[in-house]
């Protein structure tokens, strides 16, 4: 039904904005506590953009003649922004559960990686898989990010490492981009793992030689749009200086840095990607107290990853110190073979307890600070008028019940709304 505007969410008890001033990010103090309305209501215009939120009774005079597509009495309920997932691996064939049953008796990510498994299992059966069943199992998972609140996910390629399979992972992305609902910021990854047969130097060359000037070439003529470049920099994996040259040659041609960075060893990662201008650096549990305020200073932000460290038993990033230092953290699922979570939720309980965030401070990360940490800040990650009207509805009177319900999220998410349109209701 047409109307003049697309949606009206009525009457909420909190609308949680996040933030109300047009902050790109949320660091330092502004964390303490988030900017909450009580009483409050939403219009979402057809352009998909919000349109206006206040008090219930201000927006239904403001309103009171007009029409709307759909309306939701929100009463007893809260409203929240989309949640930004800030790190995923979402593209990929083969099974890999046997490796956790490994890891459960005592063996390394490393041990596993270096023995043929892990990524490099994972890149042989995407090589074989072909670009439909890819995308079938995509679909799929972006559908449970979906269910479970999130409306912007990052989605990485790298497990092709050769061109080919590369670019088969980007169109699978770019295919999910044009023809999802949920909004994505796509990631080359090509050097997420050192291919069979070359050193680390030999494949960072294939990279800057072969596999970025065809990126290049396709993103001119608007076959595949990529957003970001991503290195996995890890002892026995890429040095920093393979690292250095790839993300440079990546920033070269426009891509924002976004890459994998002291997380098994310190590799001064932290340093490196303040050095180069990095929107993100992801992982850190192994941060320097130097690339901590390198990071702080160059307004680089964290991507921290609980669901890792949470399966490995690696030790925790040090959340604390890097919000203290000023440092904008964000938060990713990790969703890949090794991490399988799909949950921003669950990701921001674990934030919570293991690395001790305070629940304002992980649903900023989980929202206006992983947008930053995709450079969409602009127009995601918060409620504000002119923002994209990606929000979430839950069946609770406190906002606070979506980090606290562990695993609870499938019973209090009652809509997810992409654009001003549901794109699941219970
Ligand atoms: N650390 C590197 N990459 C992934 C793991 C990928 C895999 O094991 O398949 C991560 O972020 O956790
Ligand atoms: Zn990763």
């Amino acid at each position: 039904m047409a109307g003049d505007h697309r949606l009206l969410l009525e009457n909420a008890r909190q609308v949680v904005l996040v933030c109300a001033r047009g902050e790109r990010f949320l660091a330092r103090d502004a964390l303490r506590s988030l900017a909450v309305l009580e009483g409050a209501s939403l219009v979402v215009g057809t352009d998909g953009l919000i349109k206006a939120i206040g008090p219930a009774d201000v927006i239904q005079e403001q309103f009171s003649e007009e029409t709307f597509e759909e309306r939701i009495d929100c009463s007893g309920k809260c409203i929240l922004p989309g949640l930004v997932d800030a790190h995923t691996h979402p593209v990929w064939a083969g099974e890999r559960v046997h490796e956790f049953a490994m890891k459960l008796a005592g063996a390394t990510y490393m041990e596993i990686h270096q023995a043929g498994g892990g990524i490099n299992f994972t890149v042989e059966r995407t090589r074989q898989a072909s670009e439909e069943e890819l995308f079938g199992s995509l679909q799929q998972r972006l559908q449970c990010m979906m269910r479970a609140g999130t409306t912007l996910v990052e989605c990485k390629s790298g497990y092709g490492l050769n061109l080919e399979t590369e670019l088969k992972m980007l169109r699978v992305i770019e295919r999910a981009r044009r023809q999802m609902a949920v909004g994505i910021s796509a990631t080359y990854c090509g050097a997420h793992s050192v291919p069979k047969g070359k050193t680390a130097t030999e494949a960072a060359d294939d990279i800057i030689n072969n596999h970025l000037p065809k990126l290049k070439e396709l993103g001119r003529n608007g076959q595949i749009h990529v957003d970001n470049i991503d290195v996995f920099c890890e002892k026995g994996v890429f040095d920093l200086d393979s690292t250095r040259r790839i993300l440079q040659g990546g920033k070269d041609i426009g891509l924002q840095i976004n890459f994998h960075g002291d997380e098994l060893h310190p590799m001064k990662a932290a340093e490196l990607g303040a050095e180069l201008g990095a929107r993100a650096i992801s992982h850190l549990e192994e941060v320097s107290d130097e690339g901590i305020a390198a990071m702080a200073t160059a307004g680089c932000s964290a991507v921290l990853l609980p669901t890792t460290a949470y399966m490995l038993r690696l030790k925790q990033p040090r959340a604390r110190k890097m919000l203290d230092e000023g440092v904008i953290v964000a938060l990713g699922s990790d969703f890949n073979p090794n991490a399988y979570c799909f949950s921003m939720p669950m990701v921001m309980h674990l934030a919570c307890v293991n690395m001790r965030m305070s629940m304002p401070e992980a649903l900023a990360a989980a929202t206006i600070n992983a947008a930053y940490a995709l450079g969409k800040s602009h127009t995601h990650g918060s409620l504000e008028v002119g923002k994209q009207g990606d929000l979430i509805i839950i069946n609770s009177s406190r906002w606070e019940h979506l980090i606290y319900q562990f695993g609870g999220h499938n019973e209090l998410i009652e809509y997810v709304i992409a654009k001003g349109k549901a794109v699941y209701k219970k």
